[in-house]
């Protein structure tokens, strides 16, 4: 791969997002300077920011933006003045919820792994998660968070519904991350119980048969959350709904140690859209905290993205001498040794610039973290 020029949309957002994609950036300028790739940086109003500056959390100009870039990086959306005022009509979420559904980015991919040097700090037991290392395939622009919603004289309600369409698209991909890595594919739902449920199971045994490599397992859902804790090596490629993604993968992340760790990439019909999988943790907002290491990660599945392998790779290695080092910040240390989010951000950074390169890609594939689909 030669040297690239890439034009990048960041949506920062709220709480700690402008923070952590701080970071991100950073990490992301350190590989270009390593390897002459330019990467620029297109920053664009989305969430409660935007809504302050004009009323819409995903103006049509950031909207624009996303469309003209090569892909695009977001912090995080949310503010407490929306979620404790169930009544407001203009909502942050929903701009990201339509920013999804505008790009087309039907499948989010959110890969955990059990860190090493994190697992005896683990509230989990040691030995049960040693080793774990599985990537969520969570549907993204249907279902629930995208059905009818509304009021009634005494009630409220959400609709869900799916097609076949919508299903087979994502499952093609999760079972082809399958077939590239340990050949398991588990799929979560509700069929006991849900409709759409059963709709997902029919349309995945359907595709089964042109994977004869993938094994296919079912779990309902409220199985599987116990599943996770109980005994997360069982799963390999975990395919879902919107929904039950969202809440699985946030469960998922106590494996990895933190939900400040996971990244996540979404793509689909147009640009791809790469974003940590936490929220806007407001009680963290400008106190330089939070662990910027998930949007770090998500950067590098934008390298990878762009085909760029080595320098996914590195930004991996770097991350892994941080958490080595143990330069992570509150949520993986006690407050008294705890690091800022700028200063790990700056260290992964300086060992991207002067980490070793051989056996990179190697090592990040045996970690599992490889998601080139
Ligand atoms: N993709 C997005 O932009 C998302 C936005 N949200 C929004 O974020 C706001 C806050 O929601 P919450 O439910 O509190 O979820 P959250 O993910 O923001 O935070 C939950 C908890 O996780 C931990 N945490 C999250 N990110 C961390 C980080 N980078 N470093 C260290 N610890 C971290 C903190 O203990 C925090 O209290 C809401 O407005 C919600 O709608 C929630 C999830 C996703
Ligand atoms: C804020 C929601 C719309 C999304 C969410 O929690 C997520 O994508 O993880
Ligand atoms: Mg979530």
């Amino acid at each position: 791969m030669g040297v690239l020029t890439k034009k990048i949309a960041v949506l920062a957002g709220d709480g700690i997002g402008p923070e952590v994609c701080q970071e991100a950036i950073k990490v992301l300028n350190a590989v270009g300077d390593r390897f002459g790739h330019t990467f620029t940086f297109d920053h664009q109003l989305m969430g409660a920011c935007a809504i302050d500056a004009t009323g819409d959390p995903l103006p049509e100009e950031t909207l624009q933006a996303c469309f003209e870039a090569d892909a695009v990086l977001l912090g995080a959306i949310g503010d407490p003045k929306y979620d404790n005022n169930p009544a407001a009509k203009v909502r942050p979420e929903q701009g990201l919820l339509r920013l999804r559904k505008s790009l087309g980015l039907y499948a989010n991919i959110r890969p955990v792994t059990a860190y090493e040097m994190l697992i005896p700090h683990s509230p989990l037991k040691n030995d049960r998660i040693a080793g774990a290392d599985m990537i969520f395939f969570r549907e993204l622009t249907g279902g629930i968070y995208f059905g009818e919603k509304g009021r009634t004289e005494d009630g409220a309600y959400d609709n869900c519904t799916y097609s076949r369409h919508e299903i087979s698209r994502i499952a093609h991909l999760a079972f082809k991350a399958a077939q590239n890595r340990r050949g398991k594919l588990t799929l979560v739902d509700k069929a006991n119980v849900l409709e759409t449920s059963r709709l997902w199971r029919e349309v995945v045994q359907e595709l089964s048969p042109s994977y004869p490599d993938v094994k296919v397992d079912y779990l309902f859902v409220d199985n599987a959350a116990m599943q996770l804790i109980l005994n997360p090596k069982q799963f390999d490629v975990i395919l879902t709904e919107n929904m039950f993604g969202d809440i699985l993968s946030d469960e998922a992340s106590v494996i990895a140690g933190s939900l400040g760790l996971l990244p996540s990439s979404s793509v689909g019909d147009a640009v791809a859209l790469f974003e940590p999988i936490h929220g806007s943790y407001p009680q963290a907002k400008g106190k330089n905290i939070a662990n910027p290491i998930a949007t770090i990660l998500s950067a590098a599945m934008m390298l990878e993205h762009f085909g760029l392998l080595q320098e996914a790779g590195l930004v991996r290695y770097a991350v892994e001498e941080a958490l080595d080092k143990k330069i992570v910040t509150q949520d993986l240390a006690s407050p008294v040794v705890a690091y800022s989010t700028e200063q790990v951000g700056t260290f992964v950074a300086s060992c991207v610039m002067g980490g070793v390169l051989e056996g990179l890609h190697k090592e990040n594939v045996q970690l599992g973290m490889s998601t080139v689909i």
